[in-house]
């Protein structure tokens, strides 16, 4: 089942900004943009949220790719374990979503963990859900392939977004 970082930790508007602050190598720049709209909408399309792309200073939403320290107290680990984290709502870092570009990201199948996928989790935590236990949850804390084309949230994560907006 879903878990929240509590009713406090949510966004007190529904329409949000996003940025995207640079790329990984891994893609073309419209598939790197293409995977993060997407995987807003997926969240766009079950709750009254509705995300608006900005292009200079800052978004409720900072996207960036980095490796080891990044500039916050969780460096990343090199290729594989840890693919991204994203910090709960709230001012400053919170909601902001980072990728480790350690990592070779996907714009579908092939070769790497697919881009898209990593960051519909990730606005999951940008938007105040924390892990689910269900196995099949977009939340589970462990990634899985799934067709890009063909995918639909979990009713746990439904749920669990739904109890927040
Ligand atoms: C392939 N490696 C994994 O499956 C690793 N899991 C992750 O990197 C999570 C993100 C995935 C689910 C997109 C981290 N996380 O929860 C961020 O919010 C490990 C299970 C190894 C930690
Ligand atoms: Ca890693
Ligand atoms: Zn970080
Ligand atoms: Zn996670």
């Amino acid at each position: 089942d879903y878990s929240t970082f509590g009713n406090n930790l949510k966004w007190d508007k529904n329409s949000l900004t996003f940025r995207i602050e640079n790329y990984t190598p891994d893609m073309s720049v419209p598939e790197v943009d293409d995977s993060i709209e997407k995987a807003l909408q997926v969240w766009a399309k079950v709750t009254p949220l509705r995300f608006t792309r900005i292009y200079s200073g800052t978004a409720d939403i900072m996207i960036s790719f980095g490796r080891q320290a990044h500039g916050d107290y969780y460096p990343f680990d090199g290729p594989d374990g840890t693919l991204a984290h994203a910090f709960a709502p709230s001012p400053g870092i919170g909601g902001d979503a980072h990728f480790d570009d350690d990592e070779t990201f996907t714009f579908r199948r092939g070769a790497g963990y697919v881009l898209f996928l990593v960051a519909a989790h990730e606005f999951g935590h940008s938007l105040g859900l924390s892990h689910s236990d269900d196995p099949g949850a977009l939340m589970y804390p462990v990634y899985s392939y799934s067709n890009p084309e063909t995918f639909a949230l979990h009713r746990d994560d439904i749920a669990g977004i739904q109890s927040l907006y």
